[in-house]
């Protein structure tokens, strides 16, 4: 048998007969010596030490063994005095272990009999019990509706946001509970709109500490805490962002966008002889992407039409990163991060340069187009408005740094949720014929079939479509809920009380099935937003308030006139193979949606199986 350290231990102790030694031979026999010195202790001990004979075992174990037989050899009485305990190595030979190591022994052995299972039990079962009373009892929450479970712990919570199952739960809990109930120990989920409205419209309820926590981007419009920052960048972007702003835009929007997915989907009809299959989830996907990334970074890079997709792979690669240091705030300090992480932090890193290349190339470019002649005209696109930006009140424009991150932001923030929105509404107008025929209609009655609809045109001749891409919004809202921390001197939600350091969840998808807002909250009813803008500004799926989507403008002109051209251009059928149909219903009565999963934003889950259509030129 290998003996680790090459340690023996010992037990030494004086009895009637005086001091007594249980000699041991470090060099191979220490457990027939060790089993020996228990004879002095009791016959469990020594069958405990046998039990272990054939194996190895560590300095700390050893420890721990002799001292069990010392205890059981100072109860029985067989040795009451002056029992020591001592250890022989090859190197040192035999030394009687001081108090101080005595002690710490003593402390080690302790510790463990705390640990023994029947203990562990009972502790645990005592801090349950000490937990469930306190939130029952004695919690400030312990009058909010909410369950059991979540008064005690927030696992239940983060299950379902691991699971991707986030928003139905809270719909599931908003229907038993109400609009305001408890989802963990310290905090709550606000369904209600007006408490929405208070929660949301003002900088006291901070963004949750965790959006603090990411450290590969500088301070930003989406991530920061600080409300002065915060207003500083929406007085700097918030001109590009505004309706002229965008109209100057507009053509590249119509270029990278719509008019690129039909010259792809032209030539697979064209390609497969009058009609193709294609699915638009992935060319949605990649075609926001192209937007954005021609609008900030001044790329003519396709990613539709070439199936380049490296943007994308960064895109995903930033966010796992930011999401884990939000997560796990302790991978930033690990010495060997980088090694470990090593292809996350090179895409990053990656991503951020490409960034910065852009801003550099087109100063360059700007600068030789001024030499050559005064009046040229700048690019009309975000990434020159955003380093043109000049906050009105203190003059201050952004570094470019600040630059590279916003864009990065705004690709990372507006092309998933623009995409996805674009996918559910599809899916919802196939699951239902009479609104998708009347929004064909609509489309076709006013627009010739190879017109190219501008964002105008469509806002103003179809508010039946746009109307439908409301409610899409409302029942499958991209967006998950956002975290919020209740400010100095506490709040009042739904009458009661929510003291200062708790924190609240906006839930988007609740809100947004609220019957007291919303009259049959999971019908598909486009009518109730035609004409109604009371309605529209409810939607909460661009949040609201002082931290509301500031790309809300830029994600409509996107939809609606992506909507609006294809609609125009292609006749659309679910294909016969689909696992949906109008007639396959739930029991709210309504058909049945395709499963989703939330990567960030609520995506389809099996987008290859459920986000077909065929597609053919419209007749
Ligand atoms: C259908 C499309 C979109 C939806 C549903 C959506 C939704 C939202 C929501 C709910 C928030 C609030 C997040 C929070 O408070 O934590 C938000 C913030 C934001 N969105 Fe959007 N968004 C969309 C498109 C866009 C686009 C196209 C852009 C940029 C071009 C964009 C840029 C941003 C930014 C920068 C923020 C952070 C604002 C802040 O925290 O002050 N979004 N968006």
């Amino acid at each position: 048998m290998s003996r680790p350290f090459g340690v023996a231990l010992l037990i030494a102790g004086v009895d009637e007969r005086g001091p007594q030694l249980y000699n041991t031979d470090p060099s191979g026999t220490f457990w027939r010596y060790e089993a020996k010195a228990i004879g002095a202790g009791s016959e469990g001990a020594q069958t405990e030490l046998q039990e272990q004979y054939h194996r190895d075992i560590t300095m700390g174990e050893a420890e721990v063994l002799a001292l069990k037989v010392l205890k059981q050899v100072m109860e029985e009485k067989l040795s009451n005095t002056n029992v020591q305990l001592a250890r022989v190595t090859q190197e040192t030979g035999y030394t009687i272990y001081t108090k101080d190591e005595l002690q710490s022994v003593i402390s080690r052995i302790a510790l463990l009999e705390l640990l023994r299972p029947a203990n562990v039990i009972c502790g645990l079962g005592a801090w349950f019990a000490w937990r469930a009373a306190y939130a029952l009892y004695f919690s400030p929450l312990c009058n909010v509706p909410g369950p059991f479970w979540a008064r005690v712990s927030s696992l239940p919570m983060v299950i379902h946001d691991l699971k991707g199952t986030e928003a139905d739960f809270m719909i599931e809990n908003y229907e038993k509970y109400g609009s305001l109930y408890v989802m963990g120990p310290e905090k709550v989920a606000v369904c209600d709109l007006d408490d929405c409205q208070i929660v949301l419209s003002s900088h006291s309820f901070a963004k949750d500490p965790r959006y603090a926590q990411v450290d590969i981007l500088e301070p930003n419009l989406f991530l920061t805490r600080d409300p002065e920052l915060s207003r500083q960048r929406r007085r700097q972007i918030g001109p590009t962002f505004s309706m002229t702003g965008l109209s100057k835009m507009e053509p590249m929007l119509l270029a990278a966008g719509p008019q690129q997915l039909m010259a792809k989907w032209d030539r697979a009809i064209d390609d497969a002889g009058g009609s193709a299959r294609v699915c638009y989830h992935y060319d949605f996907s990649l075609m926001t992407f192209d937007i954005i990334s021609s609008l900030g970074f001044g790329q003519s890079h396709r990613s539709l039409t070439t199936g380049d997709r490296r943007i994308v792979h960064w895109v995903g690669q930033t966010f796992t990163l930011m999401l884990l240091q939000m997560a796990v705030p302790i991978v930033k300090s690990l010495p060997f991060r980088h090694l470990f992480a090593k292809s996350l932090y090179a895409d990053v890193r990656r991503f951020i340069s490409f960034g910065s290349q852009a801003i550099e190339e087109r100063r360059s470019v700007l600068a030789s187009t001024v030499e050559a002649s005064s009046g040229a005209e700048k690019p009309r696109d975000l990434l020159q408005a955003f380093i043109d930006a000049e906050d009105p009140e203190s003059k201050i424009r952004m570094t470019s740094s600040q630059v590279t991150t916003e864009t990065i932001l705004t690709l990372m923030a507006g092309a998933d949720t623009s995409s996805n929105t674009l996918s559910w509404t599809i899916h919802l107008l196939l699951l239902h014929p009479r609104c998708f025929a009347r929004v064909l209609e609509e489309v076709r009655s006013k627009f010739k079939p190879d017109q190219l609809i501008s964002f105008k045109e469509a806002k103003e001749g179809l508010p039946f479509m746009e109307a439908c891409a409301y409610e899409s919004m409302r029942l499958q809202p991209v967006s998950g809920s956002l975290p919020r921390c209740i400010p100095r001197g506490g709040a009042v939600l739904q009458k009661h009380f929510i003291p200062e350091g708790h924190t609240c969840s906006v839930s988007i998808a609740a809100a947004n099935m609220n019957s007291t807002w919303w009259e049959k909250p999971y019908a598909f009813l486009p009518e109730r937003f035609v004409g109604n803008e009371e309605r529209k500004r409810r939607l909460l799926t661009f949040s609201m308030g002082v931290r509301v989507c500031p790309g809300k403008n830029l994600a409509w002109m996107e939809i609606i006139t992506t909507l609006a051209n294809i609609f125009n251009r292609y006749d659309i059928e679910m294909p016969k193979d689909s696992l949906f149909s109008p007639e396959l219903l739930d029991s709210n009565g309504c058909p049945v949606l395709m499963p989703y999963r939330y990567s960030i934003t609520r995506a389809p889950r099996y987008p290859e199986r459920d986000c077909n259509i065929v597609i053919t030129k419209r007749q």
